[in-house]
């Protein structure tokens, strides 16, 4: 099947949800294997429950969009079970679609119409009541702060405007489920900065949202629970900072005075002292070194000690936790496995 975009609904989702314990996204040992022979996705197997911010990581061609579309039913699964809202994706595909949100990767926008006649448009497409669609138009325009040019034509609209348009149109029918694609690629920082403000709001609201993405540093700022897949399977699940524990090391950065043969020096010292375990990495840099170890910053004052009765002058000293970028090298490495444990696999469970 190709990617086009499916908004075709007939009928209203006027949704009140949040009632029942129905999970919005259940999968169960997905697979999708494209008409040629290519294997996208293996064995997905996760859970999203009602409400949270939950984040879809992965390297280009892990899968992500593959299962998206299955969960958006513009793909039919060829193995598992999938099912979105409680709804069943290939038995009951037009209840699916008519209780989620889509904003795919490109732009649904038409350049040749205003703001408020795309809304106007996808309320028609989304089978929002005509009497309804002058109020939601408006408050949606508010939302995603294009109310003073909600006139204009879209054509002449900024990329991050057109992507604020495009996340507004998929939610004219107030689902209470919806996938944003990597919505925010290409922006800059202050376009990106306020789309993330406007899918807070949408969460807040009480919608749950399923984001792609490239950048996490975006996945860290708005998701309560990842996923992080790699060829066609989940590698590593769990929250942010319980992803980034579980790359179980710190790095410090030292700088000396006196350059790379000073810096040779100190981390002679280092090892003379012990002051790391084996596991430790100690590198030479232009500035001083650079070490990750599990415990670096407990080591600290030790270090600071050795290299001060060495003679060595230390200029600079920062820790740094790992970044969920340190994450995804991590689980997207071949050669190291922080997957491990219960989480890996697994079925998601609610806390953390
Ligand atoms: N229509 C198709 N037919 C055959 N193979 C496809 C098709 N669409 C995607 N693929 C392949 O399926 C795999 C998964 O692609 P998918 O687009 O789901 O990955 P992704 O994680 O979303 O990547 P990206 O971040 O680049 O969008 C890739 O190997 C891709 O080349």
């Amino acid at each position: 099947m190709s990617g086009t975009t499916n908004t075709s609904v007939s009928s209203s989702t006027e949704k009140g949800d949040g009632e029942g314990k129905t999970a919005a996204i259940l999968i169960e040992g997905l697979k999708l294997t494209y008409s040629d022979g290519t294997e996208a996705v293996k064995d997905v197997t996760m859970e999203v429950p009602q409400g949270e911010f939950f984040g879809f990581l992965g390297p280009n061609g892990a899968g992500k969009t593959t299962t998206i579309k299955v969960l958006v039913t513009l793909l039919q699964p060829t193995g598992g079970r999938v099912e979105v809202n409680g709804f069943d994706v290939k038995s009951k595909a037009q209840e699916v679609r008519e209780s989620i949100g889509y904003m795919p990767q490109e732009t649904s926008v038409d350049e040749e119409l205003t703001a408020r006649e795309n809304i106007r448009f996808a309320c028609r497409a989304y089978g929002v009541p005509r009497e309804r669609r002058a109020e939601r138009i408006d408050e949606l325009l508010e939302l995603v702060d294009l109310a003073d040019v909600g006139d204009k034509k879209s054509g002449g609209f900024s990329g991050g405007m057109k992507k604020r348009l495009d996340a507004a149109m998929a939610l004219v029918h107030r689902p209470s489920l919806v996938f944003l694609d990597e919505p925010t690629t290409g922006l800059d920082p202050k376009a990106r900065n306020e789309l993330w403000d406007y899918f807070e709001r949408i969460n807040e609201r009480g919608t749950t949202v399923l984001l792609t993405t490239q950048y996490l540093e975006e996945a860290d700022h708005l998701c309560e629970r990842l996923a992080v897949i790699r060829d066609g399977g989940i590698v590593a699940r769990g929250s942010p900072s319980k992803l980034k524990r579980r790359v179980g090391v710190e790095f410090l950065d030292v700088d000396v005075e006196g350059g790379r043969d000073t810096a040779r020096e100190a981390a002679e010292v280092l090892r003379g002292e012990g002051i790391f375990g084996g596991d430790a990495s100690v590198e030479v840099t232009d500035r001083g070194l650079s070490i990750t170890a599990n415990d670096a910053r407990s080591r600290g004052s030790r270090l600071m000690v050795a290299l001060d009765d060495a003679g060595i002058q230390v200029t600079g000293f920062d820790v740094r936790e790992p970044t969920l970028d340190d994450v995804f090298l991590a689980v997207t490495d071949d050669e190291t496995d922080v997957s491990g444990g219960e989480d890996a696999g697994s079925r998601q469970g609610g806390s953390e």
